[in-house]
């Protein structure tokens, strides 16, 4: 597709998705654009498939297959080649992910011959994505949308009906893992107030200050823990333990219940599903996390390649912590930024997007959150405790509290910090970085030039 013509096929697909919202009004837009685009693209694969079909009904083959099944030393086939699009919500290059699979990719590019894997690419976000949720937390809204969305099967429906596939595609692809289950994310999985009912108290690994720092470094870039606020990071390192498996173990056994989420500190682990082998992931990857999110059997059997040792977390744990913060801490922010004075002139949609940039940082008595003359990365704003504002030459400028900003001066006007801002108590704050700032402060922009309290006299008493 030329970029022109990719061009038009945008504008016609957007203006047809804004006629349909107009037409049906739907209260939940963004599930509704959801919903519209997956079916679309069923509509497409349907297509592709029944082509496919036609095409193999007559000896030709429109898309060879890319993956080579070979027989190991048991007879059992092995995908070599060609790992399936399964993409792990944890981990930024985890090998889980099938980075060649490029989720943008046109659609004319789509080979049916890995269709049953296909559908993940239109579910490659993260498995707790929202775009996958309801939203409304009620099990029969989920299952309609597994029945409108189910891209596990070309025509839409249900996966357990085999025989309304047109063909059935070569080799062992883990079928019944696919997008089935990412669809069907119970209301109970992703439910906040339901965890909340669990009674849990956090393991704790008694680590030393020193091996949790070691810990701590070793899993930075994980994407599980860059998501996490401060808090709930300590509560996570502290709850890991250390478990060895000798090459060859069993550790997670497909169709088992989900017990624990593991993090791989050395060696590789290799997946299998119905015996085939899918996947390989080494130190720093992920695994495990599927049946804790959805409740489900284990998807596949997970077995050491080498002698390999793991972090491990338990269920309530990561269920409490991964789940209940990241859909929590949205709502947290929805309504704190509600309640911000100088953010009022945002709309909801822009006040939600700002909620999803925002990260939580947790400061003790005496921390100098910002210090004068430094160069101003990010912007905050006070979501509990108290601050002092003071300068050199002005002594005392400030007392902040629970609603009010810092940090705007140095960003709107690029110049150092012009005050340091120190915790009176613990302090937490909502951070937002520089071009975050620029980008998704919008109208507010304007209210904070205004109140700039180096340019008034009297703006420094009464920041927010
Ligand atoms: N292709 C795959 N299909 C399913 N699970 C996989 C695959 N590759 C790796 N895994 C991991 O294997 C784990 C088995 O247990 P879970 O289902 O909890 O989570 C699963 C994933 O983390
Ligand atoms: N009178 C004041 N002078 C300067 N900064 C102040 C004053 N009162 C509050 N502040 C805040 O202190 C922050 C220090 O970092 P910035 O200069 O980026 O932005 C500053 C303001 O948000």
């Amino acid at each position: 597709m030329s970029h022109q013509q990719q061009q038009q096929f945008i504008t016609e697909e957007l203006s047809q998705l804004q006629r349909e919202i107009l037409t049906k009004n739907p209260t939940d837009i963004l599930q509704f654009c959801a919903n519209y685009f997956n079916s679309k693209l069923q509509a497409q694969r349907t297509h592709l498939w029944e082509q496919q079909a036609k095409a193999n009904a007559a000896g030709i083959d429109l898309f060879p297959p890319v993956t080579n099944i070979s027989l190991n030393a048991s007879g059992i086939g092995f995908l070599q080649d060609r790992q399936p699009s399964f993409k792990s919500p944890f981990g930024l290059n985890d090998p889980h992910s099938n980075h060649d699979d490029d989720p943008h990719a046109p659609a004319s590019n789509f080979n049916p011959q890995q269709s049953t894997q296909a559908p993940q690419s239109a579910n490659s976000e993260p498995a707790g994505s929202l775009f996958k949720s309801n939203f409304d937390g009620t099990a029969s809204s989920s299952s309609k949308i597994q029945k409108e969305v189910d891209p596990s099967s070309p025509n839409g429906e249900s996966s357990s009906h085999p025989s309304a596939l047109p063909f059935k595609p070569a080799g062992k692809i883990p079928i019944a893992f696919n997008a089935n289950r990412r669809t069907s994310v119970s209301a109970e999985a992703l439910n906040p107030a339901k965890l909340k009912s669990e009674s849990w108290k956090p393991p704790v690994n008694n680590l030393s200050a020193e091996e949790e720092a070691t810990l701590a470094q070793n899993l930075k870039n994980n994407f599980l823990f860059k998501q996490l606020d401060a808090q709930s990071k300590r509560t996570v390192l502290a709850a890991l333990s250390s478990r060895h498996f000798p090459k060859d173990t069993v550790i997670i056994k497909q169709g088992d219940e989900g017990d624990y989420f593991y993090i791989i500190e050395k060696g590789t682990v290799d997946f299998y599903v119905n015996d085939a082998k899918v996947n390989s992931s080494g130190e720093g990857s992920s695994f495990g996390e599927l049946a804790l999110m959805y409740n489900a059997p284990r998807a596949a059997t997970a077995i050491a390649a080498t002698d390999v040792t793991c972090w491990a977390l338990d269920r309530l744990t990561f269920r409490r912590i991964l789940l209940e913060g990241t859909f929590n801490r949205r709502l947290m922010y929805e309504d704190f930024l509600k309640g911000v004075k100088v953010l009022e002139s945002l709309s909801d949609h822009e006040r939600s997007k700002l909620a999803d940039a925002l990260w939580t940082e947790m400061y003790h008595a005496g921390d100098k959150i910002v210090t004068e003359g430094d160069q101003g990365e990010n912007f905050y704003l006070i979501e509990s405790g108290n601050c002092d504002v003071y300068s050199q030459s002005g002594g005392h400028l400030a007392r902040l509290t629970k609603g009010d900003y810092f940090g705007e001066v140095a960003l709107l006007n690029d110049l150092p910090r012009q005050a340091t801002v120190q915790a009176l108590d613990n302090v937490i704050v909502a951070t937002l970085g520089k071009s975050g700032f620029q980008r998704l402060l919008g109208p507010a922009v304007d209210v904070l030039k205004a109140q700039d309290p180096t340019k008034s006299h009297d703006a420094a008493t009464t920041v927010n």
